[in-house]
C-alpha cells in the first residue's frame, strides 16, 4: 500500500471487512457438514430412539407424544442446518464483493449520535459481537439515499417511523473484482456514475445480471413503491424494466420476510427462454426463484387435451405474412374487439342470466348409447333450487347426475359390452379381481362358487373403470356445452362493428369445434368456465408480475387480475414495443387505471437507456413515430450504427457472415442475426450456417439462448439482450409496414454495443426517416478492406470521470 494512497483507509477497511468474512467462512463451513451429519444420523436413528408401545391406552398416548417429540428434534435440527446453509452462501457473495457503496448522512438535528455511517452490500453483516454492522443489506430503509441522492443535497429516505431528512456528506462506490479490492470513485469529485459506466461497457453472457450496486433513481423508486395494490413501470428499451421488476421482487421479500414467500410470487413472462434468461437473478440475491409461467402456458395447463391452444406467435406471423391489406385491417379490428376488459362483464351479465331453458346442455352417453337424455340432464338442472347462484346449483345438479350414473352403473355390469369386455380382461384386472373375491369370501362360512363371484366381480370393475371416465367428464361439467354456450354469448352481443363481429365470432365457432382455441378467446372463454365451476380463483398468491405487458389484452390483463383475487401486481412494459396486434393495453393508460382504479395505482416512468450505446439510442428511438424524444441514452458511447447496402441477398449474408466473424474476432460473444419471422430465420440460418462456425438457430422449442453467434427470428428476442446486432433484412420488404413499425424497433433495441443493418432492394422507410448522420452506410462488397470504412468511429473515451 503507497503511503500516498488516498484510499488507504478504506482500502484497510475494506481487507478487514473481507478477513472476518473470511474467517467466518472458515469457522462455518465445517460446522455445516458437522450438522448435516447430525441430521443424517437422527434421521436415521428415528425409531431406534422411539420406544413403541401400544399395550394400552396410556402407553399408546405416551408413544404417540415420544414419537412427535422425536420429530420435533429432528426437524428443529434440520432448519438449524438450513439457516447455516443460508448463512454461508450469504457469507460466500459477501466474499465475492463484500460491499459496492457508502453513504455518510447526518440527521436533521445534527446531534453526533445522529451521524450514520454506512457501507451498503449485498446483505447484511455483524461482527462476532452481533452488534457491530460492517455491512447493511442494500433493501434497508436507510441504504435507500445512496441510489436516491448525491453529496450536498438534502436528503432523505423512509423509515418504518416516517421520513428522515438529513444531509449526505459523502458518497463513495467501491470497485472489486473476484471479493479484491480495485478501487474507488467518490461521487462528491467523479462526474455521473462511474461504476455503471464501467457496468454497461461489459459484455453480455446470455444471463440476466443483478443491478444491486447501481440501481438508479427512478429504478429505486419503482422497487421500493410499495403503497399501492398495482405498480405499472413503463419506459423504454433497455430502461431496465425487467432488472427493476426482479431487484423489487428481492426488496419485497426482504420487506416483508415473516409474511411473504418466494413461492407465493409468481411472474408472467413473455416466452419460455426469457425465463431460463432471468432465473438466475434472485439466487444471485440470495433469495429463492419465484415461480414463473408464460400466459400461453397457463392457458394450455387450464385446457389440456381439451383444446389446441392458438400460439399468439402463429397469430402474429400470419399477420406479418399478410399481403391482403384488407384481410389484415380486418383482423386487427377483430383482435381489438375481443381485447375489450368489458367482454368479462358483459359475460357476467349473460351468465346471471341463465336458465334451464337457455343452457345448451349434453346428454350422457355411453359406447352410443344414451344413458341420461339431454332433457333429463336439463330436467336435473331445473329441480335444483332456483335461489341458488349458477355455480351451487350446477353443483346441485352435477351431485344428481353423479347419483344417477351410479345407478346406471349397476344396471350396466350385464350389457353386453361388459360381456364382451370379459373375454379380453387382462392381468391386472384379474389380480384385482382374485384380490377381491378373497376379501369377500373372508370370514363366510359358506364358500361361494368362486367362478361366478369373480365374473361378478370382474363386471363390477369393467363397469367401474368405464363409469370413472363418465364422472370425471360429469365433475367437469361437460354436461354443459361450454363451447356452443360461449359462441351463443358472442352471438348474442351487439357490436359497434357488427360486420367484423360476427364474421369472427363465426370464426370462433368453427375453430372449437375442431378443438382449436383461438389466443384471442382463450381468457374470455375461460371466464366463462370459472363463471360456471366456481373456486378457480388463487389466492395462495400473494404479488403477480407481468413483465413485457405490452403483449398482453387489456381483457387478459382483467382476467389475470381477477385470477388472483388477493395478489398485488407490478406491470412493467413499453407499448413502443408492442408487436402483437391484440396489444393496446399500456398506452391506454385507463386500461391500467381500470384495474385497480386510479386510488390504488403507482405509476413509474423510466426515460434512460442502460442496455445500448448512445448511438444506438439515438438511433434507434428514431426509428419511432414520435421520434421518442422523451428517450434519454445513457452516455456511453460506442460506434454508430452501421447500414450495408448489397445489391441482391446472396451479398447479403456473405456480409452478415463476415461481419460475425469479425465481431468474434473483435471479443464479442452473444451476436445475434435477427430475422423477421421464424421462416426468414430459417432460411438466413440455412445460408450461414456454412460460413459461421457454431452457429445456431433459436426457435421456439429452444429453452436457452445460446452464448455464442444465433440467429433468432425477432419476436423471439423480445426482453433479453446481445452484445452485437444484425439486423439480417433491413428492407422494405420486411419492414415496410406500419404494424412492423415497432417490430423494427424491438429488433434494433436488443443490441448493447454494436448494431449493423443489411439490405438490398429499397429501404425500410423507417430507416429512410432517420436523419444520415445517425447511422454510417457501407457497400457490401468492400466489406473488410480495411480502408472502406466510411465515418470513422466516434471516440470511444468515457464521459465521466473516475477517481481510483
Ligand atoms: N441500474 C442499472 N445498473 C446496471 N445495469 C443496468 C441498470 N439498469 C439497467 N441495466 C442494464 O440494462 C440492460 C437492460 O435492462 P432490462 O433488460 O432490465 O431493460 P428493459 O427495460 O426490461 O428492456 P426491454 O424493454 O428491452 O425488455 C441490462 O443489461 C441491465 O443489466
Amino acid at each position: 500500500m503507497h503511503p500516498t494512497d488516498p484510499w488507504a483507509a478504506e482500502r484497510s477497511r475494506f481487507e478487514d471487512v473481507r478477513r472476518l468474512i473470511v474467517d467466518r467462512l472458515e469457522r462455518l463451513e465445517p460446522l455445516a457438514g458437522e450438522e448435516r451429519d447430525l441430521v443424517v444420523d437422527l434421521r436415521k436413528q428415528f425409531w431406534d430412539d422411539v420406544t413403541l408401545n401400544f399395550g394400552s391406552y396410556d402407553e399408546a398416548l405416551e408413544t404417540a407424544a415420544n414419537v412427535t417429540q422425536q420429530a420435533r428434534l429432528v426437524s428443529e435440527r434440520e432448519r438449524a442446518h438450513r439457516a447455516l446453509v443460508r448463512q454461508i452462501a450469504g457469507l460466500k457473495r459477501l466474499r465475492e464483493a463484500p460491499y459496492f457503496g457508502f453513504v455518510a448522512f447526518r440527521e436533521e438535528g445534527g446531534s453526533p449520535a445522529a451521524e450514520h455511517s454506512v457501507y451498503i452490500g449485498s446483505s447484511t453483516l455483524l461482527g462476532d459481537d452481533g452488534e457491530t454492522l460492517f455491512v447493511t443489506d442494500w433493501r434497508a430503509p436507510i441504504a435507500s439515499l445512496y441510489y436516491d441522492h448525491q453529496p450536498g443535497e438534502e436528503a432523505a429516505y423512509e423509515s418504518p417511523d416516517g421520513l428522515v431528512r438529513g444531509e449526505m456528506t459523502r458518497k463513495l462506490q467501491f470497485l472489486t473484482e473476484r471479493g479484491n479490492w480495485v478501487g474507488a470513485f467518490d461521487s462528491g469529485v467523479t462526474i455521473g456514475d462511474a461504476l455503471l459506466g464501467r457496468m454497461l461497457a461489459t459484455n453480455s453472457d446470455a444471463r440476466m445480471k443483478t443491478i444491486v450496486s447501481t440501481i438508479q433513481k427512478e429504478q429505486n423508486a419503482a422497487i421500493r413503491n410499495d403503497d399501492k395494490r398495482l405498480l405499472v413501470v413503463h419506459g423504454p428499451a433497455g430502461s431496465g424494466k425487467t432488472s427493476a421488476a426482479l431487484q423489487r421482487v428481492a426488496y419485497l421479500l426482504y420487506k416483508h420476510r415473516d409474511t411473504l414467500k418466494s413461492e407465493q410470487m409468481l411472474l408472467f413472462s413473455p416466452n419460455p427462454m426469457f425465463m431460463s434468461y432471468v432465473d438466475t437473478v434472485l439466487p444471485e440475491l440470495g433469495e429463492e426463484p419465484i415461480g414463473q409461467t408464460t400466459f400461453l402456458q397457463y392457458l394450455e395447463h387450464r385446457f389440456g387435451r381439451e383444446f389446441e391452444v392458438e400460439q399468439p406467435f402463429d397469430a402474429l406471423e400470419a399477420l406479418l405474412g399478410e399481403t391482403d391489406e384488407e384481410a389484415a385491417a380486418r383482423t386487427e379490428r377483430t383482435v381489438r374487439a375481443k381485447s375489450d376488459p368489458a367482454l368479462l362483464v358483459e359475460l357476467d351479465d349473460f351468465v346471471k342470466r341463465l336458465a334451464a331453458e337457455t343452457i345448451p346442455f349434453r346428454g350422457i352417453r355411453l359406447n352410443g348409447k344414451t344413458l341420461v337424455s339431454r332433457d333429463a340432464v336439463r330436467a336435473v338442472f331445473a329441480s335444483t333450487d332456483e335461489r341458488l347462484k349458477l355455480p351451487d346449483r350446477l353443483f346441485a345438479a352435477k351431485k344428481l347426475l353423479l347419483r344417477k350414473l351410479s345407478e346406471c352403473e349397476v344396471a350396466e355390469r350385464d350389457a353386453d359390452w361388459v360381456t364382451a369386455e370379459l373375454e379380453t380382461v387382462d392381468a391386472d384386472l384379474l389380480r384385482l379381481a382374485y384380490k377381491e373375491v378373497r376379501k369377500r369370501q373372508r370370514g363366510r362360512d359358506a364358500v361361494f362358487n368362486e367362478n361366478t363371484l369373480e365374473e361378478r366381480i370382474l363386471r363390477e370393475l369393467i363397469a367401474k373403470e368405464r363409469f370413472e371416465t363418465l364422472r370425471r367428464r360429469v365433475k367437469r361439467l361437460r354436461f354443459i356445452d361450454m363451447p356452443e354456450l360461449y359462441v351463443a354469448f358472442l352471438r348474442s352481443r351487439r357490436s359497434s362493428d357488427d360486420l367484423v363481429w360476427s364474421g369472427a365470432t363465426e370464426r370462433t365457432a368453427e375453430s372449437l369445434k375442431s378443438k382449436r382455441m383461438p389466443y384471442d378467446d382463450a381468457a374470455l372463454y375461460l371466464h366463462l368456465r370459472d363463471a360456471l365451476e366456481g373456486g378457480r380463483e388463487r389466492r395462495d398468491v400473494r404479488h403477480v408480475l407481468i413483465d413485457e405487458a405490452q403483449d398482453y389484452s387489456p381483457l387478459q390483463l382483467e382476467y389475470i387480475k381477477r385470477l388472483f383475487p388477493v395478489a398485488r401486481m407490478t406491470i412493467v412494459g413499453d407499448f413502443r414495443q408492442a408487436i402483437f396486434p391484440f396489444a393496446a393495453a399500456l398506452h391506454e393508460n385507463d386500461a391500467m387505471l381500470r384495474l385497480y382504479g386510479e386510488a390504488d395505482t403507482a405509476f413509474v416512468p423510466f426515460s434512460r437507456c442502460y442496455r445500448s450505446t448512445r448511438e444506438i439510442v439515438g438511433f434507434a428511438k428514431r426509428l419511432l413515430a414520435d421520434g421518442g424524444s422523451d428517450i434519454v441514452p445513457f452516455d456511453r458511447p460506442g460506434e454508430r450504427p452501421v447500414l450495408v447496402r448489397a445489391d441482391d441477398q446472396d451479398a447479403v449474408y456473405a456480409a452478415v457472415a463476415k461481419d460475425v466473424r469479425r465481431l468474434q474476432e473483435e471479443g464479442y460473444g452473444t451476436i445475434a442475426v435477427v430475422a423477421k419471422t421464424a421462416a426468414d430465420g430459417a432460411a438466413a440460418f440455412e445460408r450461414l450456417q456454412p460460413l459461421v462456425d457454431e452457429l445456431a438457430l433459436v426457435t421456439r422449442e429452444t429453452s436457452r439462448f445460446p452464448k455464442g453467434p444465433c440467429v433468432v427470428p425477432s419476436y423471439l428476442a423480445k426482453g433479453v439482450e446481445f452484445d452485437a446486432v444484425l439486423i439480417a433484412d433491413a428492407s422494405e420488404r420486411a419492414y415496410g409496414k406500419e404494424r412492423e413499425r415497432k417490430l423494427f424497433y424491438t429488433a434494433c433495441t436488443r443490441a448493447m454495443h454494436r448494431l449493423r443493418l443489411y439490405a438490398a432492394g429499397p429501404l425500410s422507410p423507417f430507416l429512410r426517416q432517420v436523419e444520415p448522420d445517425a447511422y454510417v452506410v457501407e457497400e457490401a462488397e468492400i466489406i473488410g478492406n480495411e480502408s472502406s470504412a466510411t465515418a470513422a468511429p466516434e471516440s470511444a473515451s468515457v464521459s465521466y470521470r473516475e477517481e481510483t
